[in-house]
């Protein structure tokens, strides 16, 4: 477990922080521009000096009772939104520079192993300027976790590339998700990603924390931003019952049912999170009007909330013990007559993603 209690004054700006980040996992730190996350990054990785206040990562104190060890003794590693490869080194001498630095006994992965996790094998002999924007924040990710850290930091890693290049490197950050158990701090400002990568976050707010837990309850709470963002999520964990391969379907299932979501091919894993967006579930009263809806299942209304725009209504439902958010019209809500309790229908489009 990582604990942390900060305080760091700036003109013009407070960061009063107190936290812990879960041992294994993605801890997503998300909130508007200047809130802190950055800084909050540069106080675990010893780059603030002045920051007062405790930190202790895996019952190390990294910094207590106004010492704080200095950057090189802390086994964090950490990426930039520009990966900061050494130009003059080829891939495979970025991905040693850091390695050759920690003694041989502490040494948790060996560079055969992070080649092959994030599939650098074709691009060792080559210099940064010979990679794509993608690659390179692969070489710099697989630098990173040759130093062995107890903690990685990633600084909006996918921020500086086109579409395209964060779609190539999506799957190898869910690979690195599900295979290593080192914590990964990550910052984004893409509700997609922490949908896609997350499995805690902590929520801020100017400099101080407004809510913090797992993902799956916090993209729901409708007393916070997210939910009445415009893209606003719902993720459900399955686990896969099987791939149906002349149509393309995965079949999956959860405490709340059964689910089909188009895949090229069957997954790798046994478990894997869909990503529902609010405004593609649709409420119906009774199972019959099933349309060309692939998932329909029962669930049941836990709220209703106003929702930025006048014409729509948030609505809370429980799929099982699975949290799901809808928006609908408020016309459509009166039509229905739906009520906070009513058992109803959902159909969605639902993206999987391993
Ligand atoms: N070196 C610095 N000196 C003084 N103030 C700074 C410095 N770096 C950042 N700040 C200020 O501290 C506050 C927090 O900045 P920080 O970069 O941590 O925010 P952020 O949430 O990461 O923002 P963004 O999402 O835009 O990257 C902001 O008000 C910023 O202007």
């Amino acid at each position: 477990m990582i604990e942390f209690d900060f305080h760091l004054q700036r003109p013009g700006f407070c960061l009063e922080l107190a936290g812990r980040i879960p041992p294994r996992g993605v801890t997503a730190l998300f909130g508007h521009s200047g809130c802190g996350k950055t800084t909050l990054l540069r106080c675990l990785a010893g780059l603030e000096p002045e920051v007062q206040g405790r930190l202790s990562v895996n019952g190390q104190q990294w910094q207590a009772g106004g010492r704080q060890w200095p950057p090189h003794q802390r086994a964090v590693g950490y990426v930039f939104q520009e990966g900061a490869l050494f130009p003059h080194l080829t891939v495979t001498g970025n991905l040693h520079y850091g390695y050759r630095r920690v003694p041989a006994d502490a040494r948790r992965l060996q560079p055969g192993e992070v080649v092959e996790l994030l599939g650098l094998a074709p691009l060792l002999h080559r210099y940064p300027h010979e990679l794509s924007g993608g690659q390179r924040q692969r070489v710099a990710i697989g630098r990173a976790l040759l130093t062995s850290p107890d903690l990685l930091l990633m600084d909006e890693p996918l921020a500086a590339l086109d579409a395209l290049s964060k779609n190539e490197i999506l799957p190898w950050l869910d690979r690195l998700h599900q295979t290593l158990d080192i914590p990964v701090v990550y910052v984004t400002h893409a509700i997609e990603e922490v949908a896609r990568l997350a499995d805690h976050m902590l929520l801020l707010e100017q400099g101080r924390l407004l809510a913090a837990g797992p993902l799956q309850s916090l993209l729901t709470r409708t007393d916070l931003p997210l939910a009445h963002a415009d893209n606003a999520t719902s993720v459900i964990e399955t686990k896969v019952v099987r791939f149906e391969s002349e149509y393309h379907l995965l079949h999956l299932t959860f405490d709340g049912g059964e689910l089909q979501v188009p895949c090229t091919h069957a997954p790798e894993t046994s478990t894997v999170r869909i990503r529902v967006a609010a405004r593609d579930v649709v409420l119906s009263l009774s199972a019959d009007s099933r349309g060309s809806a692939l998932n329909h299942l029962p669930a049941r209304i836990t709220g209703f909330n106003n929702d930025p725009h006048p014409a729509h209504q948030l609505v809370t439902l429980t799929l099982g013990d699975t949290p799901l958010l809808a928006r609908i019209t408020r016309k459509s809500r009166d039509q229905l007559g739906l009520q906070t309790g009513q058992a109803v229908h959902v159909q969605f489009k639902a993206v999987a993603i391993s």
